[in-house]
């Protein structure tokens, strides 16, 4: 079995449990509480007219619609979103993911199974290879792939046509898809962080399907402290639910959410302990920065490309970092936040960071 078959089964397996089989695997109640269509989506307003106007003419036209890339930070509903289009279409969704596609032909073989109208998930299709990425150029525009017979000089590209399909691709960095490809997508919906008052909504939303008696108080208070994202609003509504249950009547109050919340060390904003480890080392080792992200990235044991996608739009927008041409400094926020006196140096930082700049 291909390793997206398996991953297209595994995600067909836990969309299809219901809550009340599902509770108690975190990975299969995310699944369950995904939204199924675009009304139901919470958020993103914007992205959300445009996909549902891409979406409303493919449906007047009867044709597959536009391919579409979604880019943004984890958990705030690519997958979501890519599984919405194909429920609006009434389409059949493929998954598969960038990292599974090691050879190009592994991709002419998906992509010569699609049925017309079919929908096709790329997830981090950023991480394809390089001859699988050219091959989906070709079946992006002209829906046509090359499948290559023999090697060498006696080698023949034999043609294949492939029907109309969408491609939904997905990516937590549009800036690191080659240009090529970016162009090749009709539409695309960067999503941003979500405001508290979405947030909220979520957690309410959330709340009823598990049959959690939530007061408005304690859904803002989670919301507050969810880092802008919908799966991490949902994960902190499982814990404080727990905390609910096993310290109290089961009711999930202010107090009850802070508490809990409190013990899962998720501070009263929101920043986890990756988020305070950059705020830290920027702070107390690099006295303030500027700092190179790829320096700040060793500094706490990660990845480069988890601070930079994970932490660093989080903090960026919290106002506590932010990013110079010259490399990464800290807010006079960020020392008041960790409790130490703010420097001088810190105070005019601030201000030269006057030319952020931001990613396309
Ligand atoms: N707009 C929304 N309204 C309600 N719930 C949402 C929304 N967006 C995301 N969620 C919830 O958040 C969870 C994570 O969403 P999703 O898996 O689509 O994120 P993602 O962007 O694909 O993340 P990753 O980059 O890690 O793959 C889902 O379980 C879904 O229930
Ligand atoms: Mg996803």
């Amino acid at each position: 079995m291909h390793e997206d078959d398996l991953d297209r089964a595994e995600d067909d397996y836990f969309a299809s449990l219901t809550l009340a089989e599902a509770d108690g695997d975190d990975r299969a109640v995310e699944a369950a509480l995904r939204p199924k269509t675009l009304d139901e989506l919470i958020g993103q307003q914007r992205v959300r007219e445009q996909l549902s106007l891409v979406l409303e003419a493919a449906r007047r036209r009867e044709r597959a619609p536009d391919h579409v890339l979604l880019s943004g930070p984890p958990g705030l509903g690519k997958t979501t979103l890519a599984m919405i289009i194909a429920a609006e279409m009434s389409a059949p969704l493929r998954i598969t993911s960038g990292p599974a596609i090691t050879h190009a032909g592994d991709l002419a073989a998906i992509l010569s199974g699609l049925n017309e109208g079919e929908v096709l998930f790329v997830d981090e299709i950023h991480r394809m290879s390089r001859p699988a990425e050219e091959m989906l150029y070709l079946a992006m525009e002209d829906f046509r792939v090359d499948v290559v017979i023999g090697k060498g000089p006696g080698a023949t590209a034999i043609p294949i046509d492939l029907p109309p399909f969408t491609l939904v691709g997905a990516t937590t960095r549009a800036g690191l898809l080659p240009g090529p490809l970016r162009d090749r997508f009709g539409f695309t919906g960067h999503l941003g962080l979500y405001e508290p008052e979405d947030l909220e909504l979520i957690v309410r939303r959330s709340a009823g399907l598990l049959e959690v008696t939530l007061q408005d108080d304690g859904a803002a208070e989670i919301a507050g402290r969810s880092r802008g994202t919908p799966r991490i609003a949902n994960r902190l509504l499982r814990r404080v639910r727990d905390y609910a249950q096993v310290k109290a009547d089961g009711t999930v109050t202010q107090e009850i959410a802070a508490k809990a919340l409190d013990l899962y060390e998720v501070d009263a904003l929101g920043l986890d302990r990756l988020d305070l480890a950059v705020l830290d080392a920027l702070c107390r080792r690099f006295g303030g920065g500027p700092v190179g992200i790829s320096t700040l990235a060793v500094a706490v044991g990660e990845e480069r490309e988890t601070v930079e996608e994970v932490a660093e739009p989080f903090l960026v927008r919290s106002g506590f970092l932010a990013r110079t041409p010259r490399g990464r400094v800290a807010t006079p926020a960020a020392w008041g936040h960790l409790g130490l006196p703010v420097p001088a140096s810190a105070e005019a930082a601030a201000w030269s960071a006057d030319s952020l700049w931001d990613e396309p």
